[in-house]
C-alpha cells in the first residue's frame, strides 16, 4: 500500500521532444493518496495509458521522478514495483480451476497454504465467485473470466497499488453496473491504493473517491464526483461529464452581469473585467428551468427529451443551442418559451478556465 508521487512528470513518444503538442503526456504533479481510489478519466488518446504505464513501469517518463512513499520507482521494471494489474481482457489459465488461478499471485510469492486459502475464500465472497471454486477456468464465461482477472488483481494483501486498465470492457452491460458497485466495496473492504483508466464518466464516478479528468495530455480536473459537477474547472470537464453535459455559451461579462448577445444574465458576483480571447458562460442543464414565454430568457424550443428521470428541453438562444430542465407540471405551447438560470450555477470563463476568486479577473463579492 503507497502514497504515490508523480514529481514534474511528462512523457514523449518521439525523440527531442520541443513544442507541448510534442508530448502525449505534459507536466504533472500530483499526490496520490496511501487508500485512495482513483480514476483517470478521458476521451481515447488524451494520455490515460501512457500515465498508467509510467506507473507501472512500462513507459520511462522523458522527464519527471515517480514515488511509491519515499522510494523513487522510476527506474525499476515493474516486476520490482510491487503492483498488480487487470487489464481489459481477461488474464487466466484455462487449465487451473478458479481457486488455482485465485491463489497463484499468492503461491508465486510463497505465502503459506492456510493464509493463501483464507484470502481465496475472501476475494472469491467478495466478487460472488465461490460457488464456481472448483470448476475450471476454461468453461466459464468471458465475464466470469474477468472476475477471475479481477481477483487475481485484488488477491495481493501487500501491493503498493492495483492499476485497472478499463478493466470492465468485455463485461455484459447487465452486469456492469453491478460489478461497478462490487469494486467501490471492495476498494472500501481492502484499502489499497487503486488507480482505473476509463473513458466511461459512469464508471469513473462510481468507482473513484477523486477523479482525474485527462483532456489532450493534460490533468485539467482532479476532483470528487460532487466538485467535477459543481465546479467544472475546465469547460472541457463540464462538457465531458454529464448528460447531456453543461450548456456553454460565449458571452460578454460586466460586473455581476452576463451578456449572450443583448441578453442578461444575473451573476452571483461581480468579477473584474476579463482579458481573455474566449468568455464564456457555463450552467448545467439541471440549474436551467424552461418556462412559459416571458418569464426569463426569451428561447426557441426544438424538442423535449423525456430520458426517465427527467425531462429534458433543447432549446436555442441566439442561435446558440442549450439544454434545460423541465419543471413537472410546465406546458408550453408553440415553440416560444423562456429560461430561467440559477445564478449559483452559472459559472464564467476564460479561455476555457473556470475564472475564481483566486484567479486573474475574478473577484470575492
Ligand atoms: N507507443 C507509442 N508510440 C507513439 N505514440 C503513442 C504510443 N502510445 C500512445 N501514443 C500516442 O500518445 C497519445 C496518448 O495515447 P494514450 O494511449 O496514452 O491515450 P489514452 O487516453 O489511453 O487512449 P486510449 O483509450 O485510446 O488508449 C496518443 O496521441 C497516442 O497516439
Amino acid at each position: 500500500m503507497a502514497r504515490i508521487t508523480l514529481d514534474h512528470l511528462a512523457h514523449a513518444y518521439k525523440p527531442d521532444p520541443r513544442r507541448a503538442e510534442d508530448y502525449a503526456l505534459k507536466e504533472i504533479n500530483h499526490v496520490w493518496n496511501q487508500g485512495g481510489a482513483y480514476a483517470l478519466l478521458g476521451p481515447s488518446g488524451c494520455g490515460k495509458t501512457t500515465l498508467l504505464n509510467i506507473i507501472s513501469g512500462l513507459v520511462r517518463p522523458t522527464r519527471g521522478r515517480v514515488r511509491f512513499d519515499d522510494l523513487d520507482v522510476t527506474d525499476l521494471p515493474t516486476e520490482a514495483r510491487n503492483i498488480a494489474q487487470v487489464f481489459q481482457f481477461p488474464v487466466v489459465y484455462d487449465t487451473m480451476t478458479v481457486r488455482e488461478n485465485l491463489a497463484f499471485p499468492l503461491k508465486n510469492r510463497h505465502v503459506p497454504r492456510d493464509r493463501t486459502a483464507r484470502r481465496v475464500e475472501e476475494i472469491a465472497h467478495l466478487l460472488d465467485l465461490t460457488r464456481v471454486l472448483d470448476r475450471k477456468a476454461s468453461n466459464l464465461t468471458a465475464d466470469m473470466k474477468q472476475k477471475i482477472s479481477l481477483g487475481r488483481g485484488l488477491v495481493r494483501p501487500d501491493v503498493a497499488a492495483i492499476l485497472f486498465d478499463e478493466p470492465l470492457t468485455v463485461i455484459d452491460p447487465h452486469l456492469k453496473w453491478q460489478l461497478r458497485s462490487t469494486l467501490k466495496e471492495i476498494h472500501r473492504a481492502l484499502d489499497i491504493t487503486m488507480i482505473y483508466v476509463t473513458h466511461d464518466q459512469t464508471e469513473a464516478l462510481t468507482f473513484a473517491d477523486k477523479v482525474v479528468v485527462m483532456h489532450d495530455g493534460a490533468v485539467v480536473q482532479t476532483g470528487t464526483p460532487d466538485e467535477l459537477f459543481e465546479r467544472p474547472a475546465h469547460t472541457f470537464v463540464g462538457h465531458f461529464i454529464g448528460s447531456p453535459g453543461m450548456n456553454i455559451l460565449p458571452c460578454r461579462v460586466e460586473g455581476a452581469s452576463a451578456f449572450i448577445g443583448s441578453e442578461r444574465v444575473a451573476l452571483k458576483r461581480p468579477y473584474r473585467p476579463l482579458v481573455a480571447e474566449r468568455v464564456e458562460l457555463g450552467i448545467r442543464p439541471e440549474f436551467v428551468q424552461l418556462q412559459p414565454k416571458g418569464v426569463g430568457l426569451p428561447v426557441h424550443v426544438r424538442r423535449i427529451d423525456d430520458i426517465g428521470r427527467a425531462r429534458i428541453a433543447r432549446v436555442e438562444m441566439n442561435g446558440h443551442p442549450l439544454a434545460a430542465s423541465v419543471p413537472d407540471g410546465i406546458s408550453i405551447e408553440g415553440d416560444e418559451a423562456s429560461l430561467v438560470l440559477d445564478p449559483r450555477h452559472v459559472h464564467i470563463y476564460a479561455n476555457g478556465h473556470l475564472v475564481t476568486d483566486e484567479s486573474a479577473g475574478g473577484h470575492a463579492a
